[in-house]
């Protein structure tokens, strides 16, 4: 965050300086005069004490997840630091969280209005906007059913069960041939650069009914921008709690704004395809049931939710978005683990071997004879914890949580991090051990222990996605781990340190690969 500041300084004359640092001033000190009274019987919320104008931001740093959880050791599970001008409430502990989240989960649903979000979308996103409750409402269920559908419709053959098995199989298995291909061409590759255009290809089937090839410069630059889009998003861009700042020059946030025209234009020019050729006895993909339920609400006159059809098609974008950086973070993420830890990634392959065998492509319904693999991305997903915080929260109302007053229009870090590094319930947090969430004779996976893992959220924003996620990580895996041998590239010493951002990257790097099997041709 200081880090994304310091760029601001540079760029702006003396005097333009000088009366931003004046108005600055003049609000800090209305705001400190006009100080939010606390009603009786609660506390005010704890937390370090702010400087003028930038708050905490230098405590907080460059690695937020880990300060944050630093202060939640000296402050508790509720506190309150200020980012720039912004006072944020950062919860943390499973209890604390749970209580907020789905106890009083209509009073920490909201989303802040931050600056960086108005571009996200065009200011229409699902996830990010400030929609009023009944919008947001809608168009989630609407999300959701969406996905639900053409993940869950039949395959286009009985070998598959379903749409998402077989678009995951097939791109895993052309993903296998690609790294193949380019291990002998190179002798290494970039294992993000094309495990997201597989990733983005299930997507992009459901929602749009097609795929691209792995050379399609178009997608590839779309995705490969994402990491760009996460640490604006995910550090807090300094506009969102400097308001003058929106006002100043700034390259950080000119690549945001050109990422996410770009990222809209891309979807926009799709969607126009698909009213076209719209065709309401043929409904393809997420983009055609989208456009046909925009057509059938406007013969039904009970629908009170007024939405516009862009905040309808629009869905498909957050859907999109969200659908192949969140996947292809996790898979990258799975690869590095297997080359950290080889024996892992033997007994991985051996647990396949035993019960897939490496003749067939393994399915969905392999799941519960490989609870090795389960286990595997259940420390996964707690260990890197790569969402470390969820998508900022916002308070919709007064409200009060352990006792501590929080006033409506609050902006709520959640932090995830905390959460799956937590000592009181994780037993040596910071070690990559699978076997925590495995039966004491191996054979089952403690269903239990793995719902305490935060990586989805909780509550009424609990993540749309997360059952595709969870199918699509694991076979997605499987294929990987029973197919192919991951080793460092030699001389080059493996580097897991996370990069911040809504998404958290290792760095890009490059790696070695041997098939164990030969791929059918
Ligand atoms: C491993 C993969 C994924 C992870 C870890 C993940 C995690 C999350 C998290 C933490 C949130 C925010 C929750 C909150 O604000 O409290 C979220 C929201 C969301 N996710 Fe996911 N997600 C994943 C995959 C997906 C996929 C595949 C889709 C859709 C295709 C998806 C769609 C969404 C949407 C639309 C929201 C916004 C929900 C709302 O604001 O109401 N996600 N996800």
């Amino acid at each position: 965050m200081v880090l994304m500041i310091l760029p601001f300084i540079g760029s702006v004359s003396v005097s333009e300086g000088l009366v931003a640092i004046t108005v600055l001033c003049l609000v800090y000190l209305a705001l400190r005069f006009f100080h939010t009274e606390i009603p009786e019987g609660l506390r005010r919320l704890p937390g370090p004490k702010p400087f003028p104008l930038i708050g905490n931001v230098l405590e907080v740093g460059s690695k937020p997840y880990l300060s944050l959880t630093a202060m939640s050791k000296r402050y508790g599970d509720v506190f309150q630091i200020q980012i720039g001008m912004r006072p944020v409430i950062v919860l943390s502990g499973n209890d604390t969280v749970r209580q907020a989240l789905i106890k009083q989960g209509e009073e920490f649903a909201g989303r802040p209005d931050l600056y960086s979000f108005r571009f996200i979308n065009d200011g229409k996103s699902l996830a990010f906007s400030t929609d009023q409750a009944g919008v947001w409402r809608a168009r989630r269920k609407l999300a959701y059913s969406a996905l639900r559908s053409f993940s869950s419709l039949d395959g286009t053959t009985p070998e598959y069960s379903c749409m998402l098995e077989e678009h995951i199989c097939k791109e895993g298995e052309y993903l296998i041939k690609q790294l193949n291909n380019v291990m002998k061409a190179d002798g290494s590759f970039d294992p993000f650069r094309h495990i997201v255009v597989s990733v983005a290809n299930v997507i992009c089937g459901m929602c749009f009914g097609r795929r691209y090839d792995h050379n399609d410069q178009e997608l590839l630059s779309l995705v490969n921008l994402s990491d760009e889009f996460g640490r604006v998003v995910g550090s807090g861009n300094p506009a969102d709690f400097i308001p003058v700042l929106q006002y100043l020059p700034s390259s950080t946030m000119k690549s945001f704004m050109s990422i996410n025209a770009r990222f809209t234009a891309f979807v926009q020019k799709i969607v126009i395809e698909h009213y076209a050729t719209y065709n309401k006895d043929n409904i393809r993909d997420i983009t055609d049931s989208l456009i046909d339920h925009c057509e059938d609400r406007k013969l039904d006159e009970n629908s009170n939710v007024q939405m516009s059809d862009e905040k309808i098609v629009g869905i498909v974008n957050d859907l999109f978005g969200a659908g192949f950086d969140t996947i292809s973070t996790a898979l990258s993420w799975s690869v590095m683990y297997l080359v950290a830890h080889p024996e892992m990634q033997e007994r991985l392959h051996q647990e396949l071997k035993d019960t897939v065998g490496l003749d067939r492509t393994p399915r969905l319904s392999d799941r519960p004879n490989l609870p090795f693999l389960d286990a595997f991305i259940l420390e996964l997903f707690r260990h890197s914890s790569f969402l470390p915080f969820t998508i900022p929260h916002c308070t919709s109302k007064n409200t009060s949580l352990n006792g501590y007053f929080i006033p409506k229009d609050t902006c709520v870090f959640i932090n995830q991090w905390q959460m799956n590094h937590d000592p009181e319930i994780w037993k040596d947090p910071s070690s990559f051990n699978p076997d925590r969430f495995l039966s004491a004779d191996g054979t089952a996976v403690n269903k239990m222990e793995g719902e305490k893992v935060m990586i989805f959220g909780m509550g009424k924003r609990r993540c749309i996605g997360e059952v595709i996620a969870r199918n699509e990580v694991f076979l997605f895996l499987a294929i990987l781990a029973q197919k192919l041998q991951f080793q460092a590239k030699p001389g080059q010493p493996l580097d897991m340190t996370p990069e911040y951002g809504l998404t958290m990257k290792h760095k890009r790097c490059h790696l070695r690969a041997t098939m164990r099997v030969r791929n059918k041709q």
